[in-house]
């Protein structure tokens, strides 16, 4: 996945790897120059024009270094983030494509974390340990067969030296990566449960519960101590070991250059080259010890968000959509329609379910909680699809239209105004982005919501806050009708809030519903008993099935569920009118 995406910066990956491996070699020339240098730009009696081409081709090399490092980094780390940003956005555009029901046994909450912290994991890879490894890989190879070059004998002692060192830094660091880890979660811990505590101080505070919060928290912050304790424990000990290997044995390797030197089989320069390029060597290797964790990490990372861009949506368009009739009417059919839930397969939520409404009729429905109400309004959205039966608009049967289009004729006011954290005008025209000021402001008249949006600090320029947390739970239900107004669609479904508004809120709510649903076929979850009377015919349901159907007088005198539900649900007023 990740190799697919860099290809599309072909040109980018071409500089980056030109600049890495001239970076590299450049490194390794720079103690092929100190050889000279020390051998010849030293030597008593040499000539000043001499040194000064020694030392200029030196500076030379540097100079290539350096730029070709910047290039190396510039171009890798920028690879890194493009990929990063291109993953991310198409992993977004794929989950939104998703049925609802693949949430449901993933959590958002883990998706949000596989977005931002696996994504963050392949950023590091690509951007930094990919270019590492090549680097190091570079010339820790060149670098050998140079110390080869320039001291067989020397190069034996050193190979020796190498995995000695390395060794002990391989078995450390897997220990130093696991507490690492260990680490990471317990200040997650943190993070958790500071957000937890502030997101329900109201409670603590009320409960006078601070205390106690004060104490699980202070137990999560030392736990987190004592981790970190044992991995700066881990690390100090790791350094003098490794201190005392590798300056060890370049005391050795040194001692065994100046018997070289001494009996003239070595230049100093020479010893002077072979020190330094040991160096680039063991750190290359050291290198490629660390990040091969990284790597896998990465790899871990990747295939976990390649799984999730692999997944299929459940719900998509048939290859070749029937187009709906223009212009709509807004008819609405269930057809024996039998659902269950795919993570609760035992329980049909609807059960042979068939119901017809009328384009311009408005069915209130009624019934006890878990009768299936809702779902009716998930299967109309075609967020779901019915195990057996099937559901029509204006005579297409869903399953053979683009879902774009059938959600096209519905307009949906859930029980909760959702509000999204943006301006006034867009929560308002988000059905609809093209709507202009005097057309939002018609809905905001016919939904009620006029006065208290002109009252905006900012008019519809107003940031409505997460949540939409600055408005009062009446007035969120009126931008949601004013926002289906707006839509203008044939099909209303309209979930009524059952949370308790005060007199004056629920008229302004109600007004607004009745503007909203006039002309349109309206399926309306009722909570309200003016709902319930208004309405052509109420349907009663329970156990995924219609029990009883008719209007208010009827089904009151009929003294079936539905009398009893409306003794219980709607308020006293109910009863007497009943
Ligand atoms: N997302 C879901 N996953 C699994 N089961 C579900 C899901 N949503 C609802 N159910 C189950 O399906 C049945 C019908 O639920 P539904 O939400 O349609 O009832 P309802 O009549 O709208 O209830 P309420 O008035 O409480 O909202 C219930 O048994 C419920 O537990």
């Amino acid at each position: 996945m990740v190799w697919r995406e860099l290809f599309n910066y072909p040109g980018r990956m071409a500089v980056a790897g030109v600049a890495l491996v001239t970076a590299a070699l450049a490194t390794l020339a720079i103690p092929y120059g100190f050889r000279a240098v020390i051998d010849r730009g030293f030597a008593q009696g040499a000539d000043h024009g001499a040194i000064r081409n020694w030392f200029l081709m030196l500076l030379g090399v540097v100079v290539v270094l350096a730029v070709a490092s910047a290039v190396r980094f510039y171009s890798v780390s920028w690879l890194g983030e493009r990929v990063v940003a291109d993953i991310r956005l198409r992993a977004q555009r794929h989950l939104l494509s998703l049925a609802p029901s693949f949430f449901e046994s993933n959590s958002p909450k883990e998706i949000a974390s596989r977005m931002t912290a696996d994504t963050a994991i392949i950023e590091q890879v690509v951007g930094t340990t990919v270019s590492i490894a090549l680097r190091n890989t570079i010339m820790a190879i060149g670098g050998v067969i140079f110390l080869f070059v320039l001291a067989p004998g020397l190069t034996a002692w050193l190979l020796i030296a190498i995995p000695l060192v390395i060794g002990p830094i391989t078995i450390f660091s897997r220990r130093l990566r696991a507490i690492s880890r260990t680490s990471q979660d317990r200040v997650a811990d943190i993070g958790a449960m500071t957000a937890e505590v502030l997101g329900a101080l109201r409670v603590v505070q009320a409960f006078n519960q601070e205390g106690r919060e004060g104490a699980r928290f202070s137990d999560a912050v030392e736990r987190t101590f004592d981790t970190a304790r044992t991995r700066i424990l881990i690390r100090s000990v790791m350094t003098a070991i490794l201190m005392f290997l590798i300056f060890g044995s370049i005391t050795v390797i040194m001692w065994r250059g100046a018997i070289g030197v001494a009996e003239g089989a070595i230049t100093g320069g020479t010893i002077a080259a072979f020190v330094v390029t040991s160096g680039i060597v063991a750190g290359a290797f050291s290198s490629l010890t660390e990040v091969y964790g990284n790597l896998v990490r990465g790899a871990g990372a990747a295939s976990r968000l390649a799984e999730l861009l692999s997944e299929e949506p459940a719900i998509r368009a048939p290859e070749r959509p029937l187009a709906l009739p223009v212009p709509p009417r807004g008819k609405i059919a269930f057809e024996n329609v039998t659902f269950r839930y795919p993570t609760r397969p035992e329980v049909a939520a609807l059960a042979d379910f068939t119901l017809t409404v009328e384009p311009g009729e408005t069915v209130a429905i009624v019934g006890p909680s878990g009768a299936g109400k809702s779902t009716l309004f998930q299967l109309a959205e075609r967020f779901y699809d019915p195990q057996s039966g099937r559901l029509k608009i204006d005579g297409v049967p869903l399953s053979s239209a683009d879902p774009a289009e059938v959600r096209d004729r519905i307009a949906l006011v859930p029980q909760e105004g959702v509000l999204f954290g943006a301006s006034a005008r867009d929560n308002l025209r988000y059905g609809k982005p093209d709507a202009d000021d005097a057309a939002i402001w018609q809905a905001a008249r016919a939904a009620n919501a006029e006065g208290f949006l002109r009252d905006l600090p900012q008019g519809l320029d107003t940031f409505l806050g997460e949540d939409g947390a600055r408005l009062s739970g009446g007035q969120r239900q009126r931008i949601a009708i004013a926002r289906a107004l707006l839509r203008d669609a044939p099909i209303l479904l309209l979930d009524e809030a059952t949370s308790a508004l005060d007199a004056e809120s629920e008229r302004l709510v109600q007004d607004a519903l009745e503007t909203l649903m006039k002309n349109r076929t309206t399926l309306v979850i009722a909570h309200r008993l003016s709902t319930v009377r208004e309405a052509d015919r109420i349907v009663v349901m329970d156990g995924g099935r219609i029990v009883e159907q008719g209007t208010h007088a009827s089904l009151s005198q009929a003294g079936g569920l539905y009398a009893r539900l409306a003794a219980l649900q709607f308020d006293e007023r109910a009863i007497a009118l009943g």
